[in-house]
């Protein structure tokens, strides 16, 4: 597997009034890993994701995708980018005025990739690679669990057959048995279109399943990055504190002070 990070920011940082919000994120997204990014809540995850989408401007620092420096990109190359990025919301984001199959080629339709007719035939591709029928495709979002709009979700994330993908929270709300079936899922599409994944979670148990590698944020900036397998054992006692759900540790001391 090629080391070429895809995604490298550097000394990224983003403030909302007086709050210091990201103060000086390093971080490489390496090309065909999954990367999550682990921290409480607050702690800056979803900013950085908005900041590489570009629906944020950074105040400093580096965000290149693919050696392309995003804050410098003109509109058709901003464009070009997001064409090949998907992106699963922490709360599914469904439209529940549109059927299921519309939801999943929404972007493919507002653009005019496609026909209506070939949006049904990539919508029932899309929804087969999540385990889902294609009939499926003809319910509205308000209809199905919560298990089954993740589903949709990812499809939705997937259909466009992008190459950069990122998921924010995307077990969030699920039952532990759900969560795993979704991780599954989540792993098999990545692999199967090749893609560069980078998600933010808090739950340990998905950190593990679906990340090659992993990175905490705290206060900022990323203070640890290593394997997803050795999260709870790294030896950086923030970050077994974390993982482990510790009460007593280098975190809580820090808010005592
Ligand atoms: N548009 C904004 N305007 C003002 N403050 C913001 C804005 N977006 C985020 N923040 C603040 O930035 C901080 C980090 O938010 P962010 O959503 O990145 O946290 P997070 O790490 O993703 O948290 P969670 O795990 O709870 O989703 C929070 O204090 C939040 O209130």
């Amino acid at each position: 597997m090629s080391a070429t990070p895809r995604i490298r920011l550097r000394g990224l940082r983003k403030a909302f009034g007086a709050k210091q919000v990201l103060d000086g994120v390093d971080l490489d997204v390496v090309a065909g890993h999954s990367t999550v990014v682990l921290g409480g809540s607050g702690s800056g995850k979803s900013v950085t994701i908005k900041c590489i989408l570009g629906l944020l401007s950074p105040d400093e620092g580096l965000i290149e995708v693919d050696g392309q420096d995003v804050t410098r990109m003109s509109r058709a190359e901003r464009a070009a980018l997001l064409d090949r990025t998907g992106m699963l919301f922490q709360n599914g984001a469904l439209f529940d005025s549109l059927p299921v199959w519309e939801n999943v080629c929404f972007k493919l339709l507002a653009q005019k990739r496609v026909t209506r007719a070939q949006a049904r035939d990539v919508a029932a591709e899309a929804l087969a690679q999540v385990g889902l029928a294609a009939t499926v495709g003809e319910l509205s979002p308000a209809e199905l669990s919560g298990g089954m709009q993740k589903r949709v979700a990812l499809a939705r994330a997937i259909a466009a057959r992008p190459d950069i993908i990122f998921f924010d929270e995307p077990t969030t709300g699920l039952d532990p048995i759900m969560g795993a079936v979704i991780d599954g899922l989540i792993v098999d599409c990545v692999r199967r279109l090749g893609a560069t994944a980078l998600s933010i979670t808090h739950d340990m148990a998905s950190a593990r399943r679906i990340g090659d590698t992993a990175a905490m944020i705290h206060k900022g900036r990323i203070v640890w990055s290593g394997p997803a397998e050795t999260l709870g054992h790294t030896g950086n006692a923030m970050v077994d504190q974390f993982a482990n759900g510790e009460r007593e540790g280098p975190i809580q001391m820090e808010l005592r002070r």
